[in-house]
């Protein structure tokens, strides 16, 4: 499948290369961009840009053949990217980031001069958010916009260095950000965003210090950063500059932001943070301040719409699976013997689901996002009684948000108003007791609840990756003049998202996607209702 169009100095085309899965079709590559010499005019892009299926805004009717267009006029409004130009009129300049170094204003040692390098990504370049195309809604884990499930490009902004930029640099102060709950790559991320401020020659760097918090409360004063200082703060786990909860209130941020004269704020934090930034961003438009905000997407509990994973995430995943390990290890040594690991995630899932996938060690898998019953001929109880007679012992993995139905609510909320979960897992470890008791079969119960273990450590070699990728991006984000932005990854493409677009709900694990029913083959479990 290919289209193209003809433009004043060479071809803009969308080359895409679909291998099989089974009737459906998967994207082994695509991408969009501009060849040299190639000036594609927004109006002239051979295909309009469009949205996640499941999110439209606009009411859709398949009866109407230009539906299509509409959905991806829409799609295209909505995954335009906040700009500083949006607000004010300004002029951009050459950058002055560059990989080359004893660079003459001629060229580099090979006569090369600074504009043709092709280091650079062009404002058109774009990448695919979805890659499959579903042949019918009843694919597995099918998104579909029409009854025909109709393929629509779903194309978003490519991250990266661009050649021209709005701010000089030598004038330019820049403040980071860390917010919401502790995650691992924190202090990657801080390093690589001073790296790349520094090579872009900004000199004037600082760290709010305990998040949002450091705006306002009197007697926390900001750090000057630079890359000496920052140079092995990787090595450990946590935040160099603290976390907070709470007390975002986006005017102080604001009024602090600008007494402080901050041109570029980095926010490091998950979707509460997010949706902090977003109003920032908000706020500093409207008081015509020429600030750039832009986040990076922080979070054990990987529940940001959209992208393929937040950071941190893939490390909690391993950190989580020791504790499964030491619980299967326990259960398989004793009589009889049921491993129950309580793990984190605040509404969703994945951490359990994954830790249980890639453990391989896990019997029953318990997921918010899927209720369960405890008791009954089909409860989680039961199983386990067949799990116990059948291969002497098992492993349970019951993420923290799961099974809330069953306990009586804490209504607590935490600083930032989040609710604070009853404890499922001690809930379990006694029904499982006294459920044995009763019935009179021996068991051995070992809890384990890891909490902030899979969290408080440094971030593994895929997460620091992802870390260094999504730090130095958000840079070049701020550069461009953009504003309101994330800087992600999208089906392993690294790109710029509207925050407005990832925060409309948190993300949750699907219970028809093929990686739920994976994890379902993996344990073996039946439905427990
Ligand atoms: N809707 C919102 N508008 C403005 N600020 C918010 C909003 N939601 C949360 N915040 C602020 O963002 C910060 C972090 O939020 P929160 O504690 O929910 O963590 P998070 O960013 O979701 O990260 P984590 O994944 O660790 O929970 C807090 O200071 C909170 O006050
Ligand atoms: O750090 P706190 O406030 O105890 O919050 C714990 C929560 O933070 C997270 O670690 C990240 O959101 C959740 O998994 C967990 O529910
Ligand atoms: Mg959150």
């Amino acid at each position: 499948m290919a289209a193209a169009l003809k433009s004043s100095g060479g071809f803009c085309s969308t080359q895409h290369q679909w291998l099989h899965s089974a009737g459906d079709r998967i994207l082994s590559s695509s991408s969009h961009s501009n060849p040299k010499g190639c000036s594609c005019k927004k109006t002239k892009r051979p295909a309009p840009l469009c949205v996640k299926a499941t999110s439209t805004k606009v009411e859709l009717d398949f009866n109407d053949p230009s539906w299509k267009q509409k959905f991806q006029e829409d799609w295209d409004k909505r995954f335009n990217l906040p700009r500083i130009t949006d607000v004010y009129d300004l002029k951009p300049r050459p950058t002055t980031f560059s990989l080359k170094k004893n660079r003459s204003p001629a060229g580099d040692e090979n006569g090369t001069p600074m504009d043709k390098w092709n280091g650079y990504v062009n404002n058109d370049d774009r990448a695919l958010l979805k890659v499959i195309k579903y042949s019918s809604p009843n694919s597995a884990g099918a998104e579909c916009i029409d009854p025909d499930c109709s393929w629509v490009e779903q194309w978003v902004h490519r991250a990266g260095p661009r050649k021209e930029i709005y701010y000089e640099p030598d004038e330019v102060k820049a403040a980071i950000v860390t917010c919401g709950g502790l995650c691992p790559g924190l202090n990657d991320v801080i390093r690589q965003i001073v790296f790349t401020l520094e090579t872009y020659g900004v000199k004037n760097i600082v760290g709010i210090p305990f998040g949002y918090r450091g705006f306002f409360e009197k007697g926390l004063k900001e750090m000057p950063l630079s890359r000496h200082l920052v140079e092995n703060i990787n090595l450990a786990g946590g935040s160099f500059l603290g976390v907070s909860r709470g007390g975002a209130k986006t005017s102080e941020i604001v009024d602090s932001i600008q007494a402080r004269r901050i041109d570029m704020l980095f926010v490091l934090g998950g979707n509460g943070t997010h949706a902090g930034a977003n109003a920032i961003h908000d706020e500093c438009r409207k008081r015509m301040l020429k600030v750039s905000v832009v986040a990076v997407p922080k979070t054990i509990d990987n529940d940001i719409l959209l992208m393929d994973k937040t950071f941190g995430f893939d490390t909690a995943v391993e950190e989580a699976q020791r504790a499964i390990n030491s619980a299967y290890i326990e259960a398989r040594s004793a009589y009889h013997g049921i491993g129950l690991v309580k793990l984190m995630g605040r509404s969703s899932g994945f951490i359990a689901m994954h830790a249980s996938l890639s453990s391989g060690q896990v019997d029953v898998c318990l997921i918010p996002e899927v209720p369960f019953t405890l008791d009954g001929e089909y409860g989680v109880l039961r199983h386990l009684e067949h799990l116990l007679k059948t291969k002497g012992f098992c492993v349970v993995c019951v993420a923290e948000a799961a099974g809330q139905d069953l306990l009586q609510k804490s209504g607590a909320t935490d600083a930032s108003g989040n609710v604070i979960f009853s404890d499922i897992g001690v809930h379990m470890q006694q029904k499982i007791k006294m459920h044995f008791k009763d019935i009179g079969v021996p068991a051995d119960v070992k809890y384990i609840d890891p909490t902030y273990m899979v969290r408080a450590c440094r971030a593994n070699a895929s997460d620091a990756i992802l870390c260094t990728v999504l730090g130095q991006n958000a840079v070049h984000g701020a550069f461009a003049g953009f504003s309101g932005i994330t800087s992600c990854i999208c089906n392993t493409h690294y790109v710029y998202l509207p925050i407005t677009e990832v925060i409309t709900a948190p993300k949750r694990v699907n219970p028809n996607s093929r990686m739920w029913h994976r994890c379902l083959t993996s344990t073996g479990q039946p439905d427990f209702h």
